[in-house]
């Protein structure tokens, strides 16, 4: 990761974002301020309803700021400028995996061979080869999601947003496409952003840990993971120290998980 010297990747200051609702404006993000330095894996928990994926989307264009700024800083060699991966499926049902997979490089008209490289050398990281003609209703939901994250790769984007890609799954194949997305990570070391409900994922894969508070979702804490890499999954959870953190960071987001429980009750959010 870059030192504390280099600009960050994503700088984020006094982030808010309103929506308008029936019963008026309705404040989802409050004066989210964040530094996000290049290679980071940085992992984005909060309870039910608190703004992770409107943050999300307003760092993938898809939703625009109410007040505040986001800056991505460019490389200038044409990549795009980021990807997203989604809990659902997202592939398209009519392609194959290989053209899902090269679906970013084929749009941006990458030279054949490149293409060729690229997505093969992906499809093989996640163990899909074989399935390369095979379309997506012909595979199961976790090599769906395993072609989500090798399309990713393979379009090589600034930068990496994930919102919650595992949670549809089942635990064992949560756990072999975890230790699969931090084996591909480990060789490109991108700038991840990444949604999840599970304190687990977050600590397993993440280099840092933003906890945010409920309604109107605001930085309550940013934690740093100190495990080194590469990590295996099973060897870390057995680790003493790795309960630790995983209870330190249940213990504060229990208070925001109640404090939104309490706001639906009350009927505050929209
Ligand atoms: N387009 C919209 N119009 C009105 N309200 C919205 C809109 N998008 C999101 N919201 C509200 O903003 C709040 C934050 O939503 P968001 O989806 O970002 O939360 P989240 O933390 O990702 O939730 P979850 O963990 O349940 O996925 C919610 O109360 C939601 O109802």
């Amino acid at each position: 990761m870059a030192s504390a010297q280099t600009p960050p990747k994503i700088r984020i200051r006094n982030l808010g974002k309103s929506f308008e609702t029936r019963r008026g404006r309705f404040a989802a993000l409050d004066a989210v301020s964040l530094d996000i330095p290049e290679g980071c894996f940085f992992m984005i928990v909060g309870p039910s309803g608190c703004g992770k994926t409107t943050l999300l989307r307003i760092l993938g264009g898809l939703e625009s700021e109410s007040s505040g700024s986001v800056e991505i800083a460019h490389s200038g060699s044409g990549r795009p400028e980021n990807s997203m991966v989604f809990q659902g499926d997202s592939l398209f049902p009519w392609m194959t995996v290989w053209q899902n997979a090269a679906y970013g490089l084929v749009m941006r008209g990458r030279p054949k061979t490149e293409i060729k490289e690229t997505v093969g050398h992906y499809l093989s990281r996640i163990g899909l080869s074989r399935f390369a003609d095979a379309f997506p209703h012909q595979l199961s939901g976790g090599m769906r999601q395993r072609v989500s994250i090798a399309r990713a790769f393979a379009n090589d984007p600034e930068i990496l947003l994930m919102d919650e890609p595992f949670s549809a799954l089942d635990e064992q194949n949560k756990l072999l496409l975890q230790e699969e997305l931090l084996r591909i990570w480990d060789e490109t070391r991108k700038t991840v952003l990444f949604i999840t409900h599970s304190v687990d994922e977050a600590v397993t894969l993440g280099d840092r840990i933003l906890v945010m508070s409920a309604h109107p979702g605001k930085v309550k804490m940013v934690v740093n993971v100190p495990f080194e890499r590469p990590r295996h999954v099973l060897e870390l959870r057995a680790r003493p120290e790795y309960g630790a953190l995983v209870y330190n960071i249940w213990d504060e987001l229990r208070d925001e998980v109640r404090r939104a429980r309490a706001q639906d009750e009350e009927g505050v959010r929209s």
